[in-house]
């Protein structure tokens, strides 16, 4: 599948471009746009022909060996071709360095003009375009994608009034309150100063350390420890624009605003252990995932839902709303969905667009404004300035970047000036009345006159100094495996600690403010004095959609997840065709693993499958699920301990199993260490499920309908399995204890 979509590609991005080509913009970037394909000889950047870009021009000697003389610094075309490639690269973002982006659209469902005036939540015919980069924080240009970290969600929506940046995370709060610590919080959680380790992870002294002097950081580092700081896929996680903004209206009326972006594929994770392993496997999991999906035409999409709070009512909770440290609880401020982001169109050139792309929190349009929230201004500035050492102070004029609107000012010059203005004025006032400040009614950004009162001073507001309530809420509303998966994730972290003052600090002295049970098994993990006294009382509160688990889709699907089918000579030809086409009508995708690339045969055929890898190539990490069909290949699959690995692993990692006929066998040789096993009989055609793993005995062709119901307590083999497929994971294996007996 990955070949043919590599193979592909350029055509693909072709057919999408045409296909959107109604998208401003599209249209925009047309303009931009040259074609590598098209038949055209080479030339130089000055646009002159070049006959040979393979040898310098040099010296040959006239004797019989035509000896190599001197090369020659006159050649200009191999001089331009070495300047070119010795300045190739550009400073990597201070942070969020790794990371992707798509094209795609933003379409509004429900008018928001009762809070707000910005064409772009008032007006539902609309169709705004949008550049979509999702990344990680810690990790340079060149890391691993699946490491312990938040997620960017940053969107730049090319509205009709001016680019509207929402630079978000998929963590709905933050490490500080006060932008003023973004450095020393930053160069805690990268690799430390005196040897550059380690890289992309917290699980180090400096971090520790940064999150226990700073008390603010709780709330933050109990959702990293979380299963929300390893999704499965940029396309199953929420956005967050975390700070709290504030909409006006045309009556000039306030409302405080934080905004949600909710998968529509629900929120899943990778267990810990599987995105260690794909560090190394496959350290462009999510980049590759985003684009097959594009390219598959699965295109991922998210609700868009705004969180409102009247002007009037800021000060009626117990927690100061302009602290981006704390979430507004939704059983408190309830979630309004609006509208719909869809992504559909990878990038043409990953450089010009997903790298040169640069968001700035300051850009809003009207009808959007900033709240005093201190994080938010102190990003206001950041943004903006960092852009100019990593772009140039002319960043917003590069293609990806420039807004869809008009573009008329007064700003000039500066280093790669693109634009150029016509006409004899660059001032303002001037005496042609050229490029005059909008007039009242002509749609400008206006600054809603307000009161400012107060003492000038370095200080913080008083529900600022609040750091554990909401801690404890997130613990609180964790389910049973979420609670263990933050234990095992606090355990890892502080065990590469070294320096006991470090781990011993935060699990004996602020774990204990959150919840004593989680403070006394991590202690007990890392070698760390285990506390006998909660250091807080726990408020016992819960709030809804913290937890993972309360983001199922309405209906079980399994839509753009990859099922591995595992074949060697000998297969069973009719559970394998019936499981591909069963997956393919799922809207999943169906990855064959063949013990070779070479043409594989079913029992008594003579038609040969090439599979799409070999096994050796992959792992079960890089797959949702695994089925093997039966047949005499089992023979030579249960001999091979990597496809007994690969069985157990996918087993460790809580993945659906599926096995007919003979598989069964290997099924059961690859978890015989697991107590309580159960798996159907080799003849036994009514399937068991166990935990996720789903076997059948020989199933017949009718058996493989396309038409699968995927429901909890479906009758057929294909049904059950696909049920398990959409749950993601089977937890209730961890939590009964049954992956510790299986090596993987
Ligand atoms: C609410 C807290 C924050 C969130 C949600 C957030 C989110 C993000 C995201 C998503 C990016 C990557 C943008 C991209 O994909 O190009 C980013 C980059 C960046 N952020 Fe933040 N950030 C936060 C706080 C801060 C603060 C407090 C500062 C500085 C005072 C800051 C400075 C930066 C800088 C310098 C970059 C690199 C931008 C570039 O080079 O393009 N961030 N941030």
């Amino acid at each position: 599948m990955t070949t043919t979509l590599a193979g592909g590609l350029h055509k693909a991005q072709e057919a999408v471009r045409n296909a959107s080509s109604g998208s401003k913009k599209a249209v925009d970037l047309e303009r931009d746009i040259s074609d590598i394909h098209t038949k055209l000889p080479l030339t130089s950047d000055h646009g002159v022909r070049i006959p040979n870009t393979d040898q310098w021009l040099r010296v040959i000697g006239e004797d019989k060996n035509h000896s190599i003389g001197p090369t020659l610094l006159e050649d200009q075309l191999a001089r331009e071709k070495i300047h070119r490639f010795d300045h190739e690269r550009i400073p990597e973002r201070v942070v969020h360095a790794r990371g992707t982006g798509a094209f795609g659209n933003f379409r509004l469902f429900q008018s928001c003009e009762d809070v707000t005036h910005a064409g772009i939540l008032t007006d539902t015919s609309r169709n705004t375009p949008v550049f979509v980069r999702f990344s990680t924080v810690q990790g340079s240009r060149g890391s691993a994608d699946t490491v312990r970290d938040v997620r960017g969600f940053a969107v730049k929506f090319y509205t009709d009034e001016g680019i509207w940046d929402l630079v978000g995370n998929n963590i709905p709060v933050f490490f500080i309150q006060d932008a003023i610590k973004f450095p020393d919080m930053v160069h805690s959680l990268k690799p430390e100063p005196h040897n550059e380790v380690p890289q992309a992870q917290t699980a180090h002294n400096n971090f520790w350390d940064f999150a226990f002097l700073h008390e603010e950081a709780t709330h933050m580092f109990m959702w990293i420890m979380s299963d929300r700081a390893v999704p499965r896929s940029f396309r199953m996680m929420q956005g967050f624009g975390v700070n709290t903004f504030v909409l006006v209206n045309k009556q000039g009326k306030r409302h405080f605003v934080k905004f949600h972006w909710i998968p529509k594929l629900g929120v899943h994770s990778l267990v810990w252990d599987e995105a260690l392993k794909l560090g190394g496997q496959d350290p462009d999991f999510h980049r590759k995932d985003l684009m097959e999906a594009i390219d598959n035409k699965a295109y991922p999409k998210w609700e868009f839902a705004i969180q409102l709070i009247p002007e009037e009512k800021e000060h009626d909770f117990e927690f100061d709303i302009l602290d981006s440290t704390k979430i507004w609880p939704e059983d408190l401020v309830p979630l309004r969905v609006i509208g719909e982001l869809e992504l559909n169109r990878n990038v043409d050139e990953f450089f010009t667009e997903t790298e040169q792309v640069a968001f700035c929190t300051s850009h809003v349009v009207p009808g959007i404004d900033f709240s005093d929230d201190p994080l938010l201004i102190g990003r206001n500035f950041s943004y903006f300035d960092t852009q100019i050492s990593r772009l140039g102070i002319n960043w917003e004029e590069l293609p990806i970047n420039r807004p869809v609107c008009p573009v008329l000012n007064h700003n000039r010059d500066g280093q790669m000036r693109h634009r150029i203005t016509q006409g004899t004025v660059n001032y303002w006032p001037n005496r042609f009345d050229a490029a005059p400040p909008a007039g009242p009614n002509e749609g400008a950004f206006d600054t809603l006159q307000a009161k400012v009162a107060g003492v000038k001073k370095r200080a913080v507001g008083e529900k600022f100094r609040e750091h554990i309530s909401q801690a404890q809420l997130f613990w609180n509303s964790m389910s049973a495996h979420e609670k263990l998966h933050i234990i095992k994730a606090f355990s890892f972290e502080l065990d590469h600690c070294d320096d006991p003052t470090v781990y011993q600090r935060l699990a004996g002295t602020r774990l204990p403010e959150i919840d004593l049970h989680l403070a006394q098994k991590v202690a007990e993990a890392v070698g760390a004095p285990i506390p006998t006294q909660p250091l807080k009382q726990n408020h016992g509160k819960r709030a809804p959609h913290l937890s993972q688990d309360e983001f199922a889709t309405a209906k079980p699907t399994i839509e753009s997840r990859k099922i591995a089918i595992i074949i060697g000579d000998g297969y069973d030809r009719v559970a394998f065709m019936g499981m591909k086409a069963a997956v393919l009508a799922a809207g999943a995708v169906p990855v064959i693993i063949g013990l070779k690339r070479s043409p594989i045969y079913a029992e008594g055929d003579a038609r040969g499958v090439i599979a799409d890898h070999q096994y050796d190539g992959q792992r079960s990490t890089m797959f949702d699920a695994t089925f093997v069909p039966g047949g005499s290949h089992v023979k030579t699959l249960i001999k091979n301990g990597q496809i007994r690995h690969w069985i157990a692993e996918s087993f460790g990692h809580l993945k659906a199993i599926g096995a007919t006929g003979e598989a069964v066998q290997l099924v059961e040789t690859a978890l015989r260490d697991v107590e309580g096993l159960k798996v159907a009989g080799a003849h036994e055609s009514q399937h068991v499920e166990w935990y996720g793993v789903v076997t059948a005995g020989q199933q017949k062709a009718e058996s493989f309908s396309e038409g699968v119901k995927i429901v909890k307590d479906a009758k057929d083999f294909v049904g059950k399995f696909f049920y398990h497929v959409s749950r993601h994971k089977n937890y209730e294996r961890e939590l009964d204890g049954l992956t510790m007996s299986v090596a993987f």
